[in-house]
C-alpha cells in the first residue's frame, strides 16, 4: 500500500488567546512539500503571530501545529530550528558587526557541523568558507563579501538572510516582509534569490509580503488572513478573483 505523504506543514485549529483578546483563531492550513505559500491581509490581521506560532516563538493556547507529520507544537525555537525550519525576520536577524562573508560562513560552518566559534580570520580553502563563497555568489553579493553586514543596503542585507538561509538548509522557510524596505531597483534580483533558493532546496515557503505583485508572481498558493483567521486558501488567481477577499482585504466592494 502507498503511504500517504505528509504535509510539510500543517496548522490544524490553531488559535492564541493573549489577556482577553483573540490574536489567532481556528487556523487550519495544509501545506504540501515544496509548495511557495503567500500569507497576505491587512495590517493587525496575525500574519507575523502566525510565523510567530510556527517557530515557537509564542505558545498557541489551542490547535496543534506539525512538521512532516510530527507534532511540534510543544517543541522550542531551536528544537523546531533543527528539523528544518528556517526563518527571517520583519527587523534583520543577522550580525551588524560582522562582513557579508563572516556571517555566511558562520552559518556554514554550523550548518556543517560546527560550532558558533568565530575565527576572525579564518582559512578561505575550509568547507564552510567555500560554501560561504560559493553562495555569496549565487545571490550576487560577491562585491560586497568583505562590507560589514550592519552598513549594507535593505536589499543586500535580505540577499544575506537569503544566503544564510541557504547554507543552512532548511526544509520549511519562513520569510517575513523580504522586500519591505528594499529600493525599487533591487526587487527584482531579491525577487530571484528567492526564487533560486527555493528551487536549489526544493524547500516549502511560506511568506508574508505587502508588495502583492511581487508575491503573486512567487508563490503558487495563497493564504489571506483576516482577523486572526485564515479566510480563504487557494491559487493567486482564485485569491484575487474571490469575492469574499476583495472586500476584506483589496477594499474593494464585492
Ligand atoms: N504579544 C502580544 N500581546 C498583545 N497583542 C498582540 C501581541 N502580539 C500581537 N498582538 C496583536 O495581534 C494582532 C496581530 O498582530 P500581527 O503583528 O501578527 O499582525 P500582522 O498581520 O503581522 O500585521 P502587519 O501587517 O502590520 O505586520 C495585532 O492586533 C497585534 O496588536
Amino acid at each position: 500500500m502507498m503511504n500517504t505523504p505528509h504535509s510539510a506543514l500543517k496548522i490544524e485549529g490553531l488559535g492564541l488567546q493573549i489577556g482577553g483578546a483573540t490574536i489567532l483563531k481556528d487556523v487550519e492550513l495544509d501545506i504540501m512539500p515544496g509548495a511557495r505559500v503567500g500569507v497576505i491581509g491587512p495590517n493587525g490581521a496575525g500574519k507575523t503571530t502566525l510565523f510567530n506560532a510556527i517557530s515557537g516563538v509564542v505558545r498557541p493556547t489551542s490547535g496543534r501545529i506539525l512538521m512532516d507529520g510530527r507534532d511540534v507544537t510543544r517543541l522550542d525555537v531551536s528544537k523546531r530550528a533543527r528539523m528544518g525550519l528556517g526563518r527571517t525576520f520583519q527587523t534583520s536577524s543577522i550580525f551588524p558587526k560582522l562582513t557579508i562573508f563572516e556571517n555566511v560562513r558562520l552559518a556554514a560552518q554550523v550548518s556543517l557541523g560546527g560550532n558558533y566559534s568565530l575565527l576572525r580570520f579564518p582559512r578561505r580553502s575550509d568547507a564552510a568558507s567555500r560554501l560561504a563563497a560559493e553562495t555569496i555568489e549565487k545571490v550576487g553579493l560577491i562585491h560586497q563579501q568583505d562590507a560589514f553586514a550592519g552598513e549594507v543596503s535593505h536589499g543586500d542585507k535580505r540577499k544575506l538572510e537569503i544566503a544564510v538561509l541557504m547554507v543552512t538548509d532548511a526544509r520549511v522557510v519562513l520569510l517575513d516582509e523580504p522586500m519591505a524596505g528594499v529600493a525599487s531597483g533591487e526587487v527584482a534580483a531579491l525577487t530571484e534569490n528567492i526564487r533560486s533558493m527555493h528551487a536549489e532546496q526544493q524547500s516549502t515557503l511560506l511568506m508574508v509580503e505587502h508588495h502583492i505583485d511581487v508575491l503573486m508572481g512567487l508563490v503558487d498558493k495563497v493564504a489571506v488572513m483576516y482577523s486572526g483567521t485564515v479566510l480563504a486558501f487557494d491559487t493567486p488567481q482564485n485569491i484575487m478573483n474571490n469575492p469574499l477577499v476583495q472586500s476584506a482585504y483589496l477594499g474593494t466592494s464585492a
